[in-house]
């Protein structure tokens, strides 16, 4: 464990103190800044001394010592601390590697990242050393972890061991328990997963909700299990209601979710004025919504809704640093924390124009950190899909007379289906990637005419086939194990587009700003094939989440979300 990733060895820290005693010299001197002191909730000025990765000295005082010290005015510049994205799901199409280079040009230069596609794709041992290479950025990436699926699997109960999950809660890049998507079962009977919580705050870490319309009922007997943060407050009344009974509430700008503006002006209107357990989170949007920024750009929106500015960039840094009782290392200009800090031409541009990370500049002023250009994924066992096995004409037999009819993106209701297909209604099949088993059904409100699409990108990583072709829909198969992963389209016999995953199906590997161009020609593709919403990826995504209402597609069958039950089994190939 290269332990300096989480904290510093008595060698370094006896170094630190040496620069404070003058017989080493700082690193870096920014001298005559004005900075936002968190703790005072204050711009105050000093200068500050950095020594490799850490702010040693905040305060008046020059260094003795200088020789091979990098001097930076900082004289008409104001200084904030690095933003934290405290709720990351750092696999909507693009990787943590990709996503955490692209948000580091825009000040978040932290990230706490949802665990679950590992837990999909790789044995524990695997995903620690994931963490460990992921590590080789000069952002501060830390993650979360899951106490379920999020769907219905057929080895449920294998899918997450006693063992590996007290691991995961042990080990230093893990901040939170959660989240707690499954919030149902535990209120009902799910004690393994009570029996994390309450080991997850043995740790002295946070366990964080999932409580979309969630009563004060519901909110308080969550509280009583031990939930400490919630993210899925949509109105100015439920942030109250979070606030009222002591929850740390993230305040959530997503592509699905964009409600950051209403809320905001609905907590003024409310009258809330105390900001301190409040966070902000784009909540693991897809990629081209990330093209107006991340964390800069929610600050920016509570700028635009008269929160104070010390307040604004304490949400989006200290406030997420104190909820994960990480305050001594991240979230603050402090001597003793980590050299996250950004720098900003004007109070109200958080858009910074220059940026440090760890003590290395990552933007604008500076020899800028050369990030490397990719990741070395197949070293860490995901590679291209390697499928073994071969659609056939049985695998499109559709005979389910209930189907998944889409109330928005994300939201399924079920429906009888027609024979034949209506005008908006589409096969739908969920393939297990190991192709052990199938399900078929039927979708309404996708598409009016696109011949075949799959997705390899899923919530499980099984494989979503959607189309009015079946010959189309086998050959968005077969072109899509030719590629080694992705998400394919065909229609009238041609592949019409495609966004190569090639890290291990679920996730590409380039450039977030070539992504983000992939994405909206997914979308137009769409668009013009009668997708009526805004965010199909989200969609592709949540066929097989059962923390979403009312029916879903999953490896166990088609469910009733509610009821947990199982309407239509899968069935094995
Ligand atoms: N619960 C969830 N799982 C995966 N991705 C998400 N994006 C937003 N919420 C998510």
């Amino acid at each position: 464990m290269n332990e300096h990733r989480y904290r510093w060895r008595n060698k370094q820290l006896r170094e630190h103190v040496a620069v404070m005693d003058g017989s080493i010299a700082p690193s870096i001197v920014l001298q005559n800044a004005t900075y936002l002191n968190v703790y005072m909730k204050r711009w105050m000025k000093a200068h500050i001394w950095i020594y490799e990765d850490r702010i040693v000295y905040v305060g008046d005082q020059l260094p003795s010592q200088s020789d091979e010290t990098e001097y930076v005015d900082c004289s008409n510049q104001y200084l904030v601390p690095g933003y934290i994205e405290p709720h990351a799901h750092p696999f909507q199409l693009y990787n943590p590697h990709r996503l955490a280079q692209y948000a580091s040009q825009s000040g978040t230069t932290t990230l706490i990242n949802d665990n679950l596609v590992l837990l999909f794709l790789l044995k524990k041992k695997k995903a620690f050393s994931l963490l460990e290479g992921l590590n080789d950025l000069p952002v501060s990436l830390y993650w979360w972890s899951r106490f379920d699926s999020q769907s219905s699997l057929q080895n449920d109960e294998v899918f997450l061991r006693d063992q590996d999950v007290l691991d995961w809660l042990q080990h230093d890049a893990v901040l939170q328990g959660g989240e707690l998507t499954c919030w149902p079962n535990v209120l009902k009977d799910d004690d393994r997963v009570l029996h994390w919580m309450q080991e997850t705050k043995r740790a002295r870490k946070p366990v964080e909700g999932h409580f979309p319309g969630a009563s004060e009922r519901t909110l308080t007997k969550m509280k009583l299990l031990g939930t400490d943060g919630d993210h899925e407050a949509m109105t100015g009344e439920e942030v109250f209601e979070r606030l009222r009974l002591g929850y740390t509430a993230a305040l959530r700008y997503s592509s699905i979710r964009p409600d950051l503006p209403k809320i905001l002006k609905e907590m003024n209107d409310l009258g809330i004025d105390t900001y301190d357990r409040i966070m902000l989170t784009t909540d693991g949007s897809t990629p081209s919504f990330y093209e107006q920024g991340i964390m800069d750009r929610c600050i920016e929106i509570a700028l635009e809704n008269n929160i104070p500015a010390h307040e604004a960039y304490s949400m989006a840094s200290y406030n997420a640093a104190k909820y994960f009782g990480m305050e001594h290392r991240i979230g603050s200009i402090g001597p003793g924390r980590v050299a996250h800090i950004n720098f900003l031409e004007a109070k109200d541009q958080p858009r910074p124009v220059s940026v440090m990370a760890r003590g290395k500049w990552v933007k604008g002023y500076g020899d800028v950190q050369k990030w490397k250009d990719s990741f070395p994924w197949a070293e860490h066992g995901m590679d291209k899909l390697q499928l073994d096995w071969d659609m056939t004409d049985h695998d499109l037999q559709f005979s389910i007379p209930v189907g998944l009819h889409m109330q928005n993106e994300v939201i399924l209701k079920p429906y009888t289906v027609q024979t034949p297909p209506g005008q908006d209604e589409a096969y739908l099949t969920l393939l297990d990637r190991e192709g052990k088993w199938k399900v078929n059904s039927m979708i309404k409100g996708f598409t009016t005419s696109l011949g075949g699409l799959i997705s390899s990108y899923s919530n499980t990583g099984d494989l979503v086939l959607i189309g009015k072709d079946k010959k189309d829909m086998k050959l968005a198969f077969n072109r899509m194990k030719e590629i080694g992963g992705g998400i394919v389209a065909v229609h009238e016999g041609q592949v019409v587009y495609e966004i190569p995953l090639h890290i291990a199906g679920m996730m590409s590997d380039v450039p977030m700003e070539a992504l983000i161009e992939q994405e909206k020609g997914l979308k137009k593709l769409l668009e013009e094939h009668g997708y009526p919403y805004q965010d199909p990826v989200y969609t592709l995504l949540f066929l097989s989440s059962t923390h979403l209402p009312f029916i879903r597609i999953t490896p166990k069958g088609i469910i009733d979300v509610k009821k947990k039950e199982v309407l239509f089994p899968a069935i094995m190939r």
